[in-house]
């Protein structure tokens, strides 16, 4: 099983690199035209037709790298032109070097954006203007000169980072939408959350030869897994029997919700829960067994009836079409006290958040699944205050309400208390109903199978999105979360 990626600050990649030109006894100019080679030996990867190259520098050592680029495109005999953002009377240092690197190259550069012609399809654009220096609102000049690039016929190519997105919590307003970035030293988290997701295209990362001990010496902000270095299940003993993989409870399904509750339940069976039992109303019960005999659905018409089901159960799940009326309440208040591990989604969270119900109650022993929404209901914030950061909305859930929280996205981030994950998975074709009642049934049934709420939340979300990816390879529009099951229960051996 692989390592998990660290995931870093801009200012922690800063501090990288000065480990790293310090450990390997090099100047930061060296360092700087490694980067542009690295990147520019992805160009030249990627676009092998590549006719042209325009390349966009900042005013800083990311405007540095992108001088070097050019230079090394001139070496090439590759038509290519530069357009300074930021004067180059006003480079200092490293990026100052670099320029004159490029002049040396006979490289052409251009102040105005007038004097730069529109390029084609067989232009290639590379975004040098910001990198991790980034901070605040775009400012112009910078700011237009993004505008250019996304009108760009030609294929873009960060460096380091898409310029205009924040390294440090993937938030961005005007930013580079970039289809490949080359990153540096560090991956930075903001590449893989919020807004990074769709600007950055493919990540392309390069230590640039940093030695291994640099990264002890720096803290990172999170930890990505992936399907290398997410735990998974052991493989079952042939002399196995159903008690052994635990007895899941899904509560939920109010009048108009039960196809969640459902859908929750044959998750949990296709994750492969020993046995799965359905607390819900009345009404839903045929279709329940219907969609899946396997499971035991129980009618459950107020907190009275729900008291003996939560004897037998080895973890809960409480939140599928819950709703927020009193039957929903009554359900989580009680099943908020059981003595074994829950799974709270959807209405018990917004239950949970409007203070009534479990009011005060931490628990360890609980995975609590928001999607942005429902984050900011738990902090009582706006989203628009969650998206600016998600990884401080996670932690800060999981400080209020401790346990496992899972805040749902593009890049999904768990917080847990001894830090923060990062998962990236699944498709657009997933923006749709019943999504997160798969997980919800996954996370039950891996923890049912003796997976500790933090295990089985990395392989459920890796799981789910990868089942997702799966299942929208017939196309991701008109993805329906029963499409997924059958993949769900292929991949969870
Ligand atoms: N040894 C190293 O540090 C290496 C760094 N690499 C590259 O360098 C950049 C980081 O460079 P830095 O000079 O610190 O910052 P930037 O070039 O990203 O940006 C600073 C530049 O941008 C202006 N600016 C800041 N905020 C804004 C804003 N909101 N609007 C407009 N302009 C803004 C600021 O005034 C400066 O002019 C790193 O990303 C790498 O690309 C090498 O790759 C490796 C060695
Ligand atoms: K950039």
């Amino acid at each position: 099983m692989d390592t998990p990626q660290p995931l870093y600050s801009a200012a922690s990649v800063r501090e990288l690199d000065r480990h790293t030109t310090a450990a390997l006894k090099i100047p930061s100019i060296a360092l700087m035209k490694r980067a542009g080679r690295a990147a520019f030996v992805q160009l030249q990867k990627r676009w092998p037709e590549a006719r042209r190259i325009q390349v966009f520098c900042g005013g800083g050592n990311n405007g540095g790298d992108g001088y070097v680029i050019a230079a090394l495109a001139a070496e090439k005999q590759i038509p290519v032109t530069v357009y300074a953002c930021i004067d180059p009377s006003q480079l200092k240092g490293d990026a100052l070097e670099a320029c004159e690197y490029a002049r040396r190259e006979g490289v052409h550069i251009v102040t105005s954006l007038t004097e730069l012609d529109r390029g084609d399809g067989d232009t290639v654009v590379v975004d040098a203007l910001l990198g991790t220096g980034f901070a605040g609102e775009l400012r112009e000049p910078v700011a237009h000169a993004v505008e250019r690039i996304n009108k760009s016929a030609g294929p873009v190519l960060a460096v380091d980072i898409p310029s205009g997105l924040s390294a440090d919590s993937g938030s961005a307003g005007h930013a580079v939408h970039a289809d490949v970035t080359v990153t540096f030293i560090g991956r930075k988290l903001g590449l893989f959350c919020g807004r990074g997701v769709a600007l950055c295209g493919d990540v392309v990362f390069d230590s640039l030869g940093a030695p291994q001990q640099v990264y002890a010496k720096v803290e990172p902000l999170a930890q990505r897994f992936d399907a290398a270095s997410v735990k998974r299940l052991p493989a079952r003993a042939a002399d196995s029997y159903k008690n052994q993989f635990g007895h899941v409870l899904i509560i939920g399904g109010d009048s108009g919700f039960g196809g969640a509750a459902v859908m929750a339940a044959q998750s949990a069976a296709r994750a492969g829960a020993g046995l799965i039992s359905l607390a819900t109303r009345p009404e839903h019960l045929p279709a329940a067994l219907t969609r899946c005999p396997e499971v035991m659905a129980r009618p459950v018409i107020s907190g009275q009836e729900l008291e003996p089901l939560l004897e037998g159960p080895d973890v809960i799940a409480v939140g599928p079409g819950l709703g927020r009326a009193p039957w929903g309440e009554q359900l989580l208040a009680r099943a908020g006290r059981a003595d074994v591990p829950l799974v709270l989604d959807a209405d018990a969270l917004n239950i949970l958040a409007g203070g009534r119900v479990l009011a005060g109650i931490e628990r360890d022993d609980w995975v609590l699944t928001p999607h942005v929404g429902e984050a900011a209901r738990l902090l009582d914030c706006d989203t628009a205050e969650v998206l600016a950061d998600p990884r401080a909305a996670a932690v800060a859930v999981q400080q209020k309400f401790s346990g496992v929280v899972i805040l749902k996205g593009a890049g999904t981030l768990i917080a847990h208390d001894r830090g923060v994950d990062l998962i990236n998975s699944g498709n657009p074709g997933m923006a749709s109903g019943g999504m997160g009642d798969l997980l919800t049934g996954i996370i039950a049934a891996l923890i049912g199978q003796h997976m500790t709420p933090l295990e089985a939340a990395r392989l459920a979300v890796w799981l789910h999105g990868e089942a997702g990816n799966r299942a929208a390879e017939d196309g991701q529009r008109g993805l329906l979360a029963t499409d997924m099951l059958p993949w769900i229960r292929r991949l969870v051996d």
